[in-house]
């Protein structure tokens, strides 16, 4: 698709989470009605699991089936009504042969399922003293690279910990992707050391937006994220971000600032692919 514009409105909605999945759902869709008649965005991001609490005891008990579940289908309906694009964070995904996916959809103007990334880096870490996690305990991985096409733009879906394998960033980049959207929930221990440096180094390795949404901090979760949803740019600088609670951030993305770096930072037609694949770069 031809570029329509190389300005595109985003609203990031980072959202405060409950136990009641409707309340969640319904918070959601109030926000998302209030962005739209208060900024016309044309494209609106959710947090990583935003109609559930973040833990593997609950993701089977949540999860639902894509496109036809309750938080589908109104994130359908808003994306029609309002002719907009949604990223809508992610929820668990009731899959084929009962397994569970931490999954991202993505929905049209016209209400349509455009694409579905299920996170393909599993959450297990364990830091001594501060959080272990274990999503592999109830969760599968997927198993697809995801983009969308928006005006023209094509845009890179990952995941929360997806965002730690500059691997999968490269391989966007290297299919055209301006952007890299990432629902996620980083917390109290990895959050405050790795949240925006990781943003800020998969925007400057591949020369393109990066755009985060957490859910809001909410001290008495079992679960405590770490808040700040934020868009870094091609420079790989901090162009908005919000502070923990709930909030809406909105930005006008400038996309001829992808072309304006790589013009005049050109790594990528200087990288040295002859020497790096040589038996040393072996793992
Ligand atoms: O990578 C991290 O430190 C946090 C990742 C995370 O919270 C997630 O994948 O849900």
């Amino acid at each position: 698709m031809s570029k329509v514009s190389n300005i595109m409105r985003l609203a990031l909605l980072q959202l405060k989470g409950s136990k009641d999945k409707t309340v969640n759902v319904q918070n959601a869709v109030s926000k998302i009605e209030a962005a739209v008649r208060e900024h016309q965005p044309r494209l609106i991001t959710l947090p990583e699991c935003f109609n559930a609490p973040y833990g593997t005891k609950y993701f089977r008990e949540y999860s639902e089936t894509i496109p036809d579940g309750y938080t589908s289908q109104q994130l359908s309906n808003l994306a029609k009504k309002h002719q907009v694009y949604i990223v809508g964070g992610t929820i668990p995904e009731l899959g084929e042969n009962d397994a569970i996916y931490n999954t991202c959809t993505v929905w049209s103007p016209s209400g349509d399922l455009i694409a579905k990334h299920r996170k393909m880096h599993l959450f297990d870490i364990d830091v001594k003293g501060g959080i272990r996690f274990k999503e592999s305990e109830t969760l599968s991985a997927g198993n697809d690279f995801t983009t969308i096409d928006v005006d023209g733009h094509k845009i890179g879906i990952g995941i929360c910990y997806d965002i730690r394998f500059e691997e999968m960033a490269r391989l966007y980049r290297n299919e055209g992707c301006e952007m890299i959207i990432y629902p996620a929930a980083f917390n109290m221990t990895t959050g405050p050391l790795h949240w925006e440096l990781l943003q800020r180094s998969r925007a400057n390795d591949n020369q393109l937006f990066v755009v985060t949404t957490s859910p809001a901090r909410d001290p008495s979760a079992e679960y405590v994220a770490y808040g700040h949803s934020m868009i870094v740019d091609p420079w790989a600088k901090v162009q908005k971000s919000a502070s923990d609670g709930e909030e809406t951030v909105v930005a006008d993305i400038d996309f001829s600032l992808v072309e304006q770096v790589r013009q005049q930072i050109p790594v990528f037609s200087q990288r040295r692919l002859d020497l790096y694949a040589t038996a040393r770069n072996g793992q």
